[in-house]
This record gives C-alpha cells, structure tokens and sequence, in this order.
C-alpha cells in the first residue's frame, strides 16, 4: 500500500513537476501542488500531476481573504477535485466555515502556523504565542467552523491530536530525514517520528524531490513509515 506521504512538487516547470510525479507515485498516496506551479500552469496542472496514475493530489493554495472571495474560490477549485485543498485557519472563523459549505465533497485543510516560523516570528509579527498555543487556537476554532483536516508542524501532532480528537486529518510539513537540510523548515521532525507522534499525511519536498533519485528517496522514506507500523502493531 502506498505511504501515507504527499510529496510536495515544487518544481521550476512542469516538465520536471510531471517527471517527480511519476517517479514517486509507485511508493506515496499523494502529490501535492502548490503556488509555484500553480501560478504559473492554472488548474491544468491537477490533471497532468493526476495522469494515469490513482495517486491524489492535494492543492496546497492556503487561500486567505474574505469569506465570500474564499467560498467563490473554493468553488472554482473543487472542480477540479483536489483531494485536500488549504486555507489558512487565521483567515478566521467565518472565512473557514465559508470554504467548508462552498465544496462539501472536497476536504478542506486549515493551515495552523506556518512550520517555517518559531516562537520569535509570532513575536515579530505580533502574533501571541507561543506557538503551540496559537497552534492550538486555530486548531481548535478551525475544526469548530467545520475543517476536516488541520496543517502543523509534527512538533504539535500529539497535543493536537488530544485536543481535536482522532476524526480530524492531521497533517504535517516540516519532515526531515535525519541529517537532511532543515532549509527554511523551523518546526521539524524525522519522519518515523511525524508518524509515532500520530500524524496521518506526512508532507515531504526537497528531501525527496532533491534526492539524486526520487523515487528510492520516496521508497526508502515510505519503508521507514513502513517498519514504524510493524514495531508498534
Ligand atoms: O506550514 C506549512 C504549510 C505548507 N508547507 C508546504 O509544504 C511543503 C514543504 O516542502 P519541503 O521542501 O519539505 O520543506 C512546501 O510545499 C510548503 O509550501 C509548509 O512547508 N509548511
């Protein structure tokens, strides 16, 4: 069975987008795409990342403006039948909600903090925190306006996972092999501990798509998962 992992395909051109897409696809769930690609493709991009292959692809756009602007938006985008689709949880609670009754089929994901800010960038964008606690907070009024799945970092999994129960998709950027580049990452754990800790999708980029290889980068980080499953059955 594929690994629960969505391998983030931030490429320069879809050329390389569509050639990562299939050398991971064997090993993970998921595909995700975000801006970069996004903006420069449009929506065709789903359907390419799509190809012949079942794997589903999560639209990671973290939409964030007005209720009615994010509702109209989601509603050009479930077209397009992302599997998972992000909004960001500080839009608040009305702009949430809005995004969960425009695309019922689809799965709406709220972004808590982003994982590449620390306790010191909510200081500087006078944000309160600390993180954990402003994680918490939207998580919880984020999940209360009807999101089905939430975005962390693994550093909060398990607290999240008390607070909003065992229903709610968690999901989790900032996944770092041991010994990879941390990058602009801040909040990060290995992947055997995302998945201990109780994560659901793991999001992984430039440690799998950096690789020399791909797809035995995805393998082997897949079979990691794989081994974390066996040691605790
Ligand atoms: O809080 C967040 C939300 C989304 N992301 C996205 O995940 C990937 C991570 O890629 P790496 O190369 O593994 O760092 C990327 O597409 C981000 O836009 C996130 O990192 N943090």
């Amino acid at each position: 069975m594929a690994a629960p992992i969505a391998v983030a395909i931030d490429a320069p051109d879809i050329e390389t987008a569509a050639r990562w897409a299939s050398e991971v696809s064997p090993h993970v769930s998921t595909v995700k795409v975000g801006l970069e690609l996004y903006l420069r493709y449009g929506p065709e991009v789903v359907g390419t990342l799509r190809g012949g292959n079942k794997t589903s692809v999560f639209l990671d756009l973290k939409l964030h403006d007005i209720p009615a602007t994010v509702a109209g938006s989601v509603r050009n985008l479930a077209r397009f039948k992302p599997s998972i689709l992000t909004v960001h949880a500080a839009g608040g609670r009305e702009m949430v909600r809005a995004a969960v009754e425009a695309a019922p089929q689809t799965s709406i994901a709220a972004v808590t903090i982003l994982t590449s800010l620390d306790d010191a960038s909510l200081d500087d964008i006078g944000m309160s925190g600390p993180v954990s606690e402003a994680t918490r907070r939207l998580a919880v009024m984020a999940v209360e306006s009807g999101a089905a799945a939430l975005v962390c970092s693994p550093q909060e999994v398990a607290s999240l996972r008390a607070e909003v129960g065992p229903d709610v998709t968690l999901i989790t950027p900032g996944v770092r092999p041991l010994g990879s580049d941390h990058g602009d990452q801040a909040r990060v754990a290995t992947p055997e501990a995302a998945y201990e800790a109780g994560a659901d999708l793991l999001v992984i980029g430039r440690p799998i798509t950096r690789a020399s290889d791909p797809g035995a980068a995805a393998a082997s980080i897949a079979a990691a998962l794989r081994r974390v499953e066996a040691t605790s059955a």
